[in-house]
């Protein structure tokens, strides 16, 4: 009997993404009548493509075109990737940005169609808000105990957080303290922990223990200590391409990897 295949894992066609020669690049460089600036934002010279493509930009922001193609063509090495990089820069940061070059789609492993095809996934890009659950609070003390015996258990401990009214102890697992530790949180810090992934997020230091060292770095962000409930609901918002959804879809299910939208 044949084997059926219900679903089998996104390969990727390039995993490094070759960015490196255009790092400098941060727009487009235009002024707000869309005329190009000499040097601005990485960007000099190709005045005249450079206006081309902030008209076009500045279509795409008003919601003019949508779903279409520009073609720019140029001798090599003139700026056309160049552009394309400053187009997307200036359209936000979350926008994808996918590069490949002709011989990578000339694989023994993949057909044209699907190499292609997948580097257009990887340059659209789609929001998805969620509501999750979360635990916000300004942390009183962190408690690990350490097993006596190395490695007879794995570690447990606490951790009490608070709002400006109300305290609370959890008791904490080895991968929460993992978690802890690899964040680096302690006694002051206002965090944010994902309820369904665990997830910690350093929110900042709290300002009431903003005179408790002389010397602090520029980078120490503080922030009031939170009110009201410690468990609450938030919407958040994650910016993923459709390339990445097949790839988690193709990795969780193992039995579909149709995405719905
Ligand atoms: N107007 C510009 N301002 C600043 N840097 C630029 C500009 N144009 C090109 N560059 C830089 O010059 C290098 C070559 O440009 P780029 O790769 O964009 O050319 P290309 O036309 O896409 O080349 P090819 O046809 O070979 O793909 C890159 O490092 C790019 O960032």
């Amino acid at each position: 009997m044949a084997e059926v295949r219900l679903s089998s894992e996104t390969r990727d066609l390039t995993r490094v993404e070759r960015i490196g020669a255009h790092s400098h690049i941060r727009g487009l460089g235009l002024d707000s009548a869309l005329e190009a600036r000499a040097v601005s934002e990485g960007m000099v010279g190709q005045t005249s493509a450079r206006k081309a493509a902030g008209v076009i930009l500045q279509m795409i922001k008003d919601g003019k075109i949508a779903g279409r193609a520009v073609l720019i063509a140029g001798q090599p090495g003139t700026g056309k990737t160049a552009i394309a990089m400053g187009m997307a820069k200036s359209l936000g940061l979350e926008t994808p940005f996918a590069m490949i070059s002709g011989s990578e789609i000339f694989s023994l492993e993949m057909s044209k169609t699907e190499a292609l095809m997948q580097a257009l996934r990887k340059a659209i890009g789609v929001r998805i808000k969620e509501e999750t659950e979360i635990i916000e609070g300004e942390v009183v003390e962190v408690q690990i105990d350490r097993p006596a015996v190395a490695g007879a258990a794995s570690k447990t401990g606490k951790l009490t957080l608070k709002t400006t009214e109300m305290e609370t102890v959890y008791d904490l697992g080895a991968k929460m303290i993992e978690a802890l530790g690899k964040e680096k949180v302690q006694s002051g810090d206002v965090i944010a922990i994902d309820k369904a992934s665990g997830k910690i997020t350093k929110l900042g230091r709290s300002f009431a223990r903003s005179r408790d060292y002389d010397a602090m770095g520029p980078q120490v962000k503080f922030v009031q200590c939170p009110d009201g409930e410690l468990q609450k609901r938030k919407e958040v918002v994650h910016c993923v391409t459709l390339h990445e959804i097949d790839v988690i879809n193709s990795r969780n299910t193992g039995i579909s990897s149709a995405v719905h939208w």
